[in-house]
């Protein structure tokens, strides 16, 4: 005993002393049953004031940035102000949960301030503190996202549909007024655009180049003008008659323009951003000037899936170049058949062109995918292998990911969502955070949309949807062929690439939620309704049930 005693309290010396004169950080143990790879510790122990680190889904990014969390908060004697954030609320609920399990954690969390939380929450915290009383919190989910749009949408539709049959359109120069294209959702979502990247006087909006918003409907420079008026019209609008309204780009813009007025007691020390590749530039921008002394981010290029501009990290006050961009090459999270399959998914953008399945920790067995028939034949399915689960695994995490616009859609419409609820205890995005609890007796399903599900993990996975009218989404390229005048109309193929590319890497985030087998399920009148993205898997890395796959899959 007093051995015992004698060592460990050499050693608790020992630590100390080290950790006074340098980098000492203990990184076992952290975590029940996790020990971080030499390629992670490495990462962990690197010292920067800005770094980016950079892999595949299931890598250990999250893990790694919660593990230098961590060891600031050991290393660090005097009390700091800590902001970890993301964009979407679930994720930010599961790091919690994560950190919660840490024992380190409990042991450190009085000495610091840490908050944890969404973009949005953050800036709304701060912006009312400096007197912005109209910043409102909220829940970022896909469903509160949509109806956020939708207000948008219905307020710029008025507005420029009101403005096109006015004298004022009248009075334009030809050159200067707006095709009937202009008249839908297009405002919306230039005005949104504009704002996320900090695009807001007429100067930069005329000279700047529209990157990411495709070509259709087309835009002249000319047009731009009358554009722009519209915008400050509607900023107008939203002061008069919305009691200064803020549209959720907007509180980005508001921290840049106000960052003088906030106290340096409102800023954070230190400032970790989990799956920065859904942040807009404006909002990495602003988390550059609220970052005292670091800034550390991890993401992943092929798991963008909100709607982005192209930018430059140098641009935005991030100087992540050579050492400082750490990538994680190992796969901790799905076996080696997910990510051969998840990996095989094709993209254009060049940063993509990686392979995921190069090293691995687990094997197991091959994705599924089922064609269904009918929609009654694929829940009976999809109970039947759940079921099945269920007795050999009770334990294991499930969820099921729908291709519909929203939560709230699916739970109206989706006729999977109400078998599944027949049968099972079924959570949706908006009750993850409180609800799913792997240790309640009613053991959970979560159902839910690969927005939401985004940065999380689930033993077993069912991909529903995959048809073709869902990847890539039918009612995207219709609205595509309709602002472009139909198919043949101009860059229709370059806008059309870009949805398809967008929507398989929602395709990739799904399948790499799974930890150990993942199924793809589809219905429709016959076999040949199959996603055409089965045509970039090779036939080798799934089992095909119900339907012939030898006229899709590749052969290695
Ligand atoms: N060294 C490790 N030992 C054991 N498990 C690990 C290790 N590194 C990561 N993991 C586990 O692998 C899984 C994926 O990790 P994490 O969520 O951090 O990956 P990620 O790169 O952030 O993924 P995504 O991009 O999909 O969000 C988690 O369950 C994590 O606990």
């Amino acid at each position: 005993m007093s051995v015992i005693n004698t060592h460990e309290k050499r050693l608790s010396f020992a630590k100390k002393s080290a950790r006074a004169w340098q980098n000492y950080f203990d990184a076992r143990n952290l975590l029940p049953g996790i020990n971080l790879s030499p390629e992670q510790i490495a990462v962990v122990m690197q010292e920067e004031d800005q770094m980016l680190i950079n892999g595949s889904a299931g890598s250990g990014k999250s893990l790694t940035l919660l593990y230098k969390l961590l060891k600031v908060m050991e290393q660090e004697n005097e009390p700091r102000r800590i902001l970890y954030c993301s964009f979407n609320t679930t994720l930010i609920e599961d790091a919690k949960k994560r950190r919660d399990q840490s024992e380190r954690y409990q042991e450190l969390k009085g000495k610091h301030t840490l908050h944890m939380n969404t973009f949005h929450n953050i800036a709304a915290d701060i912006l009312k503190e400096i007197g912005f009383q109209n910043a409102e919190y909220m829940r970022v989910s896909l469903a509160n996202l949509k109806s956020k749009e939708e207000q948008i949408t219905r307020r710029t539709m008025a507005l420029v549909r009101s403005f096109m049959s006015s004298p004022a359109h009248e009075a334009l120069p030809t050159e200067q007024k707006l095709y009937k294209t202009h008249a839908d959702s297009f405002l919306k979502d230039e005005i949104l655009w504009m704002k996320a990247n900090g695009i807001i006087t007429e100067e930069a909006y005329l000279e700047c180049e529209r990157s990411g918003r495709g070509s259709n409907p087309r835009l002249t420079k000319e047009q731009r003008k009358t554009i722009f008026a519209l915008y400050q019209e509607y900023q107008a609008f939203l002061k008069r008659d919305f009691h200064n309204h803020l549209d959720l780009e907007d509180y980005a813009l508001l921290l840049l323009a106000h960052i003088e007025d906030i106290p340096e007691s409102l800023k954070y020390d230190y400032i970790f951003v989990d799956e920065v590749q859904d942040l807009q530039a404006m909002q990495l921008k602003a988390l550059v000037k609220l970052a005292k002394k670091s800034l550390i981010v991890s993401g992943d290029p092929k798991q963008r899936i909100y709607k982005r501009s192209p930018f430059s990290y140098r641009a935005l006050g991030l100087f992540i170049e050579g050492r400082k961009t750490r990538n994680l090459n190992v796969n901790y999270r799905s076996t080696k058949q997910i990510m051969k399959l998840a990996s095989s998914i094709q993209f254009m953008d060049e940063e993509n062109d990686r392979r995921d399945d190069v090293q691995y920790v687990r094997e197991g067995e091959k994705p599924i995918i089922a064609y269904c028939g009918t929609t009654v034949k694929q829940n009976k399915y999809i109970i039947g292998q759940i079921e099945l689960l269920r007795k050999t695994e009770p334990n294991a995490s499930i969820a099921v990911i729908h291709r519909h616009d929203s939560d709230s859609d699916a739970v109206r419409r989706c006729p999977v969502y109400s078998e599944l609820q027949r049968h099972f205890h079924v959570i949706t995005a908006n009750d993850y955070g409180r609800h799913f609890d792997l240790n309640s007796v009613r053991k959970p399903i979560f159902y839910t949309d690969a927005y939401s599900i985004k940065g999380l993990e689930f033993d077993y996975v069912f991909v529903i949807h995959f048809d073709r009218q869902h990847y890539p989404n039918e009612k995207r390229l219709q609205e595509l062929e309709r602002l472009a005048g139909g198919r043949t109309g101009s860059n229709y193929e370059a806008d059309e690439e870009q949805i398809r590319n967008d929507e398989k890497k929602l395709l990739y985030v799904s399948i790499t939620r799974a930890k150990k087998r993942v199924w793809l399920t589809y219905t429709g009148e016959d076999f040949k309704k199959i996603s055409p993205f089965v045509r970039d898997m090779y036939l080798s890395d799934f089992e095909a049930h119900g339907f012939n796959a030898k006229i899709y899959g590749k052969k290695e």
